[in-house]
C-alpha cells in the first residue's frame, strides 16, 4: 500500500512537472465524474422514497438529476483521459530518457557487462512501457478515493455495519499484493531469457549480418534458439501468473462472501421497519457500486505497485551504476602533459569473471609518444585501452598521468582530455556533419572543425562524393538516407576522433580495421606526422592498436603484451634485434606478405 502512494505521489510529481495545466483539468474532471456515481445512487433512493409518498414533482427533479449524473459519470472520465493521455505520453518519455540516462550517462561501462544489471535494464524497458496504464490508475485511483469516502459516508447513514464492508476490500488488497510480489518475481527470473530471445530476434533481423547468416545458414538455428528462449520465458511467466491469479481469487472470494452478508443485512433491516424503501435501493446500487470500487481499487493498486516498483527499480539500478563523484578536491588535470602515462602493477578482470586479463602492467609512456600496442587476439590491448579511456576502474594498481591518479579524477573531466576511436565505432544515422562533429561537441555545427577533422582523418574523399556533401543524411533507416561501406563509416569515425583540437590522449583500437593495409599505413603515416607536431605543444600521447605491422613500425614506442602481461617494450629496431615475441610476429606477418 505505502508502495502504490509512493508511486502516486512519484506519478503526481511528473504530471505537475510536465504540464500543470493539463494535470489540474485532468484530476478536476475524473474526481467530479468519480463522485457523480454515489451521489447517483443517494439520489436514486431519495427518488424512490419520493414515488412511494407519490410526490410526483419531486420525483420527477430527482430523475433529471439523477440523469445529470448519469452523464457526468459517463463522460468526465473520458474527457479527463483525453487529458492525462498526453500527460502519460510525457511522462513515458521522460522515464525512457531516465533509463537512458542511467544507462548511458554513467562514466564507466561497466555495467553492461553485469547480466544482472542488463536484467534490470531489461525489466526496466518493458515497466517504461506500462506508464500510460499508470497515469490511468493514478486518475482512477484519486476519483475511486473520493467515491469510496463518499460511499462510506452514506452507508454510514442507512447502517454503521455497512462500513464493514468497505474493510472487506483488505483481503483482496493483501492478496493483490501478494500476487503482484509473484510476478515481479517471475518477470525477473524470466528477464534473462527474454533478453537473450530478444537479442536473438534483432540478429535474425539485422541487416548488418544477414549475409554472414545466410553463409553460414545460421537462420534454422537462432529460430529454434530463440524459440527455446521465448519458451523459458513465457513458461515462467505462465506459472507465476497462475500462482498470482490463484492467490488473487482467494481475496475476491472473502469479499465477495461479505458483500452478501451486507446485502442480507439491509434487507433484514427493511423487513423489521427500520428504513424506507428509499434506503434498500440506496444500497443495493451503493453496494453494486462498492463491489466495482473494490475491484477497482485492486486492479489499481497493483498498477500503482508495479510501476512504484519501476521507480524504486530505477533508483536502485541509479546507485548501483553511479561512481563516487571525486567532489571539489578532486586533482586536476595538466594542461599538457610534461612526464606522461605510467600504468603502475595495473591487474584488471572483468566483473563476475573472476579471470586477470591483465596482470601487473608496469609501464611508462612518455609524454608525447606515438604508442602501438601489439599482441595475438585476446591478450589484452582493447582492456588496456579501456582502462585508458577510464571505462573500468583497475582491478589493483594504478593509472598515473603526470603523477595524478586518474582514479581520483573526475571521469568527466578526463573525458574531455581524451579522444578515441575504435574498431567496434558507432554508425551514428545523421547528417554527416553532425556525424562527425559529434566528436567535440561545443564544435559540433563548426563548419571549419568538422572539415579539418576530416582533413586530418584523410575522410574527406567520402564527403566529396557524396550528394548533399555535409549535409547528406547518413543510413538505412531514413527514405533519401545513404547508405555507405564499412569502411567509409570507419573514416567518418575517424574524423570523429579527430575533433578534439589538443587532446590529451588520442587512443586508436583498430580504428582503420575496415580499411585496406595501404590505406591505414597512409592515414597512420598522416597521424604520426600530426601526432608529432601536436605533442610538441602539448605533450599529447597518440596510442594506437593494430595488428599490422608495417604501422606499428612507425610508432616511437611499441608495447607488446601477452597473455594479459607487457612481455616486451621497445621501439621496432630495438625489438626485431631483440628476437623476442615481437620480432616473431613480425617475421610471420613479412612473410605473409613477401
Ligand atoms: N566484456 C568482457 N567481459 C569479459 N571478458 C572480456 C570482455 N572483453 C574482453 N574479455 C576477455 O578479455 C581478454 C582480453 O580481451 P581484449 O579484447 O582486451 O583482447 P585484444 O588483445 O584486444 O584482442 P583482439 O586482438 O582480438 O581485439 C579476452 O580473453 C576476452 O575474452
Amino acid at each position: 500500500m505505502i508502495e502504490a502512494i509512493r508511486g502516486c505521489g512519484h506519478l503526481l510529481a511528473t504530471a505537475w512537472r510536465m504540464d500543470r495545466r493539463r494535470a489540474v483539468v485532468a484530476v478536476v474532471l475524473m474526481l467530479t465524474g468519480a463522485l457523480a456515481a454515489p451521489l447517483m445512487a443517494y439520489v436514486l433512493g431519495r427518488m424512490t422514497g419520493e414515488v412511494v409518498a407519490g410526490d410526483a414533482a419531486g420525483a420527477v427533479r430527482s430523475g433529471a438529476l439523477v440523469a445529470v449524473l448519469a452523464i457526468a459519470m459517463l463522460t468526465f472520465s473520458h474527457f479527463a483521459h483525453i487529458a492525462y493521455f498526453e500527460l502519460a505520453e510525457m511522462a513515458e518519455q521522460d522515464f525512457d530518457e531516465q533509463l537512458m540516462a542511467v544507462s548511458n550517462g554513467s562514466p564507466g561501462i561497466e555495467h553492461h557487462e553485469r547480466p544482472e544489471l542488463a536484467d534490470e535494464i531489461t525489466v526496466l524497458r518493458q515497466e517504461g512501457r506500462q506508464l500510460e496504464g499508470a497515469m490511468d490508475a493514478l486518475m482512477n485511483g484519486l476519483g475511486l478515493v473520493l467515491a469510496m469516502t463518499v460511499t462510506g459516508v452514506l452507508l454510514a447513514g442507512v447502517n454503521p455495519l455497512l462500513l464493514l464492508l468497505p474493510l472487506a476490500a483488505l483481503p483482496p488488497l493483501v492478496a493483490g499484493r501478494a500476487a503482484e510480489r509473484i510476478r515481479d518475481r517471475a518477470r525477473t527470473a524470466t528477464a534473462e531469457p527474454t533478453r537473450v530471445a530478444l537479442n536473438l530476434f534483432h540478429l535474425s533481423t539485422s541487416a548488418t549480418v544477414a549475409g554472414e547468416l545466410r553463409v553460414f545458414q545460421l537462420s534454422r538455428d537462432l529460430v529454434d534458439r530463440h524459440e527455446r528462449q521465448w519458451a523459458r520465458a513465457t513458461g515462467g511467466l505462465a506459472r507465476g501468473h497462475f500462482l498470482a491469479t490463484v492467490v488473487h481469487t482467494v481475496g475476491q472470494v472473502v469479499f465477495a462472501l461479505a458483500y452478501v452478508a451486507a446485502v442480507l443485512l439491509v434487507v433484514r433491516d427493511t423487513m423489521s421497519g427500520r428504513g424506507g424503501v428509499g434506503d434498500v435501493v440506496l444500497v443495493i446500487v451503493l453496494a453494486v457500486q462498492v463491489n466495482q470500487q473494490v475491484t477497482t481499487a485492486v486492479t489499481l493498486l497493483q498498477t500503482l505497485q508495479r510501476m512504484s516498483g519501476a521507480f524504486t527499480r530505477l533508483r536502485r539500478l541509479r546507485a548501483q551504476v553511479a561512481v563516487p563523484d571525486p567532489g571539489a578536491g578532486a586533482p586536476d588535470l595538466p594542461e599538457r602533459l610534461r612526464t606522461g602515462i605510467t600504468l603502475r602493477d595495473v591487474s584488471f578482470a572483468y566483473h563476475g569473471t573472476g579471470r586477470q586479463v591483465l596482470h601487473g602492467v608496469d609501464v611508462t609512456i612518455p609524454a608525447g609518444a606515438r604508442v602501438a600496442v601489439v599482441g595475438e587476439n585476446g591478450a589484452g590491448k582493447s582492456t588496456l585501452v579501456k582502462l585508458l579511456c577510464g571505462f573500468y576502474q583497475p582491478t589493483s594498481g594504478q593509472i598515473l598521468v603526470d603523477g595524478v591518479d586518474l582514479a581520483a579524477v573526475s571521469p568527466q573531466r578526463w573525458r574531455e582530455r581524451i579522444s578515441a576511436g575504435f574498431q567496434d565505432f558507432a554508425r551514428y544515422e545523421l547528417a554527416v556533419r553532425r556525424n562527425v562533429g559529434l566528436g567535440d561537441l561545443p564544435h559540433v555545427d563548426s563548419e571549419p572543425h568538422v572539415r579539418d577533422a576530416l582533413d586530418r582523418a584523410q575522410a574527406a574523399g567520402v564527403v566529396d562524393g557524396l550528394p548533399d556533401g555535409l549535409d547528406t543524411q547518413l543510413g538505412r533507416s531514413w527514405t533519401d538516407g545513404q547508405e555507405l561501406s564499412g569502411g567509409q563509416w570507419q573514416r567518418l569515425a575517424l574524423g570523429r576522433a579527430m575533433m578534439r583540437g589538443e587532446p590529451l590522449l588520442l587512443v586508436l583500437d583498430e580504428p582503420a580495421s575496415a580499411l585496406d593495409p595501404a590505406a591505414e599505413h597512409a592515414l597512420f603515416e598522416r597521424f604520426a606526422d600530426q601526432a608529432g607536431r601536436v605533442s610538441q605543444a602539448s605533450g599529447a600521447i597518440t596510442l594506437f592498436v593494430s595488428h599490422r605491422f608495417s604501422t606499428v613500425r612507425m610508432a616511437d614506442l611499441i608495447i607488446v603484451l601477452r597473455d594479459g602481461e607487457v612481455a616486451e617494450v621497445g621501439d621496432h629496431a630495438a625489438l626485431v634485434a631483440a628476437g623476442g615475441l615481437y620480432a616473431e610476429l613480425f617475421a610471420l606477418q613479412a612473410r605473409a606478405y613477401s
